[in-house]
């Protein structure tokens, strides 16, 4: 699976304008890379605009639904939809859309985790349901939403369940780019899974974002990474078949020992 990968910077509170750059990214990107699939940031359309949220929110989804259904059907590629601000029952969430080549919506997610260091509880609701796997051509994967990396069980379940690929959409800022880089890298070896991130650059209310959007591999080499602070596309192949043989190589998952460990932790 040939996958795309958006390093963008977001203009603050104009989701109009971000919607006109990721269509024109896509359509070039088609022309250059032919991917399979394509991945954008967290909160792509409208940054963390947290305080002014009612007036550049989705509401139910839209038009973010309709403007990644129509791309994703008209380019013939799958879309790994970043996440929105949204809009639903009078509550906002951070919220994550997933659409096949056919144009079919296969999977949404709301954060589940909220960032105390950015006042997200003020602002934001969390999502009540955990990440769930979905498939994109056959292949088991899941998607998390930046913060929920610092919270390894739910990758956990998402490998038992039988993911091979992790997404990470994400607005991470540079006062913490070492976790952001070794999360990953940690969430990569101990799950055996590729984990495929887009973060983006630029800053917004004096936090800088630390892109770094990455692609590692089940033995956690990293096949490519971005720069901290260029808008860029990571452009990469995925050989599947080493989901399998790490997972042969080291068998993580028939040397656990379920019945030991704490169900609550
Ligand atoms: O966990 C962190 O340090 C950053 C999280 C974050 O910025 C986010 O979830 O948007």
């Amino acid at each position: 699976m040939k996958y795309s990968i958006y390093q963008m910077d977001i203009f603050p509170g104009d989701p109009e304008k971000n919607r006109q750059k990721v269509q024109e990214w896509m359509e070039k990107e088609i022309e250059i890379n032919n991917p399979d699939t394509v991945v954008l940031p967290e909160m792509w359309t409208t940054a963390y605009t947290l305080d002014e949220l009612d007036k550049y929110a989705d509401t139910d989804g839209e038009p973010t639904k309709s403007f990644l259904k129509d791309l994703a059907k008209k380019l013939n590629v799958n879309i790994i939809g970043g996440s929105v601000a949204n809009k639903v029952n009078g509550k906002f969430y951070n919220s994550s859309f997933v659409f096949n080549r056919s144009g079919d919506l296969v999977y949404e997610y709301d954060k589940v985790h909220l960032v105390p260091m950015l006042n997200e509880h003020k602002y934001l609701s969390g999502g009540q349901r955990v990440p769930e796997v979905f498939e994109l051509e056959g292949v088991k994967m899941g998607l998390i939403i930046c913060y929920d990396l610092r919270f390894p069980e739910i990758i956990r379940t998402l490998a038992l369940e039988g993911a091979q690929v992790l997404h990470i959409v994400a607005e991470w800022p540079d006062a913490r780019t070492n976790h952001w880089i070794n999360l990953q890298l940690a969430r990569a070896i101990e799950n055996q899974m590729y984990v495929i991130s887009s973060n983006r650059v630029g800053d917004y209310d004096k936090v800088r974002f630390c892109g770094n959007s990455m692609v590692i591999d089940p033995w956690g080499d990293v096949l490519t990474q971005g720069s901290e602070d260029k808008e860029e596309t990571l452009a990469i192949q995925l050989d599947l078949e080493k989901v399998k043989q790490v997972r042969k190589d080291v068998p993580i998952f028939t040397s656990r020992v379920p019945h030991l460990y704490k169900k609550e932790l």
